[in-house]
């Protein structure tokens, strides 16, 4: 019944509008001009097209990346309104790769360290919706509101903050349920509740996905959870798999004899455990490769952390979180740790550390109020989240 008698209803409610305003042109008119797929033209034709269907409403354009167009939306049937992202192509010509980015998705349902897809829709590039307005596919993903990597890292730069061990410990934590979900994905259904990653050794690795494009402002912060892990830094989760590839499982047997299949792809670890270095050690651009230096017999390209006057320029850092983000970043990737015993290993740390762990010139720095007033002034309260 409501949707035999929509039509009208509407076409009543639209002339009535137009009377009020003297028939003066809105949203109406422009987004008849604008073209969908340009950042000008996605408000008019986001708040037209979501006008119709009752559940979202437009707020504003995010950004236009390498190929998408993100803007914000409200879900206006929740109070607060709920936010959301929406994603398109840019240009017709990008559509397949929006594609691509909602298989991808697919696969991560329900991986609590991976942007969850809310909903999409999958047409060809001219193929519009009923009201005509909005051609081509689009991702709606769960907003994460506490804003990307970068934005962090500059934050941290600018006050020259050293950030706590522990917020270290959480983030890798993050980075390394990750790149499980990379390489267990869970291949949940629409709707799957969120999971922390698992890896499982009864199984065995089921894929070697590399992300491809992890950068930066491809990791965002969400909100703080229940979980002990999240309870005092919020969970880093990773956005963007336009470019996301399935490759071949390694097979080689690495240098112990383990197989390295259980490194998951070895870009992932390298490009996370780099931005932790570049956390710690305050390097605004990307860092310098093919700088490698021997630890323990084997070549890292975590240099600066292995500089003759390190302890001079790091006293703070903790000795394990050092070893790990070197063993990461080692150049042969069969002799990195597998993601097995770094997920037992760091999990058991995040769940048990506290102030008293460290030396005592440290502790003050790492009490858990320490670590709350860090994360509230650099990741919570930050500008533009
Ligand atoms: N789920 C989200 N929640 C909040 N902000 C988001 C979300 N997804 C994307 N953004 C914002 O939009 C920006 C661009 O998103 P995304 O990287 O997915 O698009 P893109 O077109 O592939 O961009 P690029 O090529 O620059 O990486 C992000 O850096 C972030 O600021």
């Amino acid at each position: 019944m409501r949707a035999f008698f929509g039509l009208s209803l509407k076409k009543k409610k639209k002339s009535k509008r137009k009377k009020r305003r003297g028939g003066s042109s809105d949203d109406d008119a422009e987004w008849k001009k604008t073209d969908p797929y340009l950042p000008s033209g996605v408000k008019a034709h986001l708040t037209r097209h979501f006008r119709g269907r009752g559940d979202y409403k437009f707020n504003r354009l995010v950004g236009a990346g390498g190929y998408g167009i993100v803007a914000l939306l409200e879900d206006t049937a929740t109070n607060p309104p709920k936010r959301a992202i929406i994603k398109r192509a840019l240009r017709k010509d990008m559509v397949d790769d929006l594609r691509d980015e909602i298989e991808s998705l697919k696969r991560f349902r329900g991986s609590a360290h991976i942007v969850q897809m809310v909903s999409y829709r999958d047409r060809s590039a001219n193929k519009t919706s009923s009201d005509g307005t909005l051609p081509g596919p689009y991702i709606i993903l769960d907003y994460l509101e506490n804003g990307t990597f970068k934005d962090f890292l500059e934050r941290v730069i600018q006050a020259k903050a050293q950030v706590p061990n522990r917020v270290l410990w959480s983030i890798l934590l993050c980075f390394i349920r990750v790149c499980v979900g990379l390489t267990w994905p869970t291949r949940g259904v629409q709707g799957q509740q969120e999971q922390l990653e698992q890896t499982s050794a009864v199984r065995g690795p089921t894929a070697a996905i590399a992300h491809n494009d992890l950068h930066m402002g491809n990791v965002m912060f969400g909100s703080l959870r229940p979980e002990v892990e999240h309870s005092l830094v919020p969970i880093a989760k990773v956005i963007d798999f336009g470019a996301a590839q399935s490759s071949e499982l390694y097979p080689e047997p690495a240098a112990g004899g383990a197989p390295s299949i259980w490194q998951g792809h070895p870009s992932n670890t390298e490009a996370l455990a780099r931005m932790l270095l570049r956390l710690i050690t305050w390097t605004p651009g990307a860092l310098p490769r093919n700088t490698a230096v021997m630890s323990n017999g084997v070549e890292t390209e975590a240099a600066l952390l292995w500089a003759p006057d390190k302890y001079q320029r790091y006293p703070w850092l903790d000795e394990r979180l050092r070893l790990i983000i070197g063993g990461l970043m080692t150049r042969d990737y069969r002799n990195r740790p597998t993601l097995e015993g770094l997920l037992q290993g760091t999990l058991q740390v995040v769940s048990n550390l506290s102030s008293r762990d460290f030396p005592t010139r440290l502790q003050q720095g790492e009490t858990s109020q320490a670590v709350m007033a860090f994360v509230q002034r650099f990741i919570l309260d930050a500008e533009g989240n």
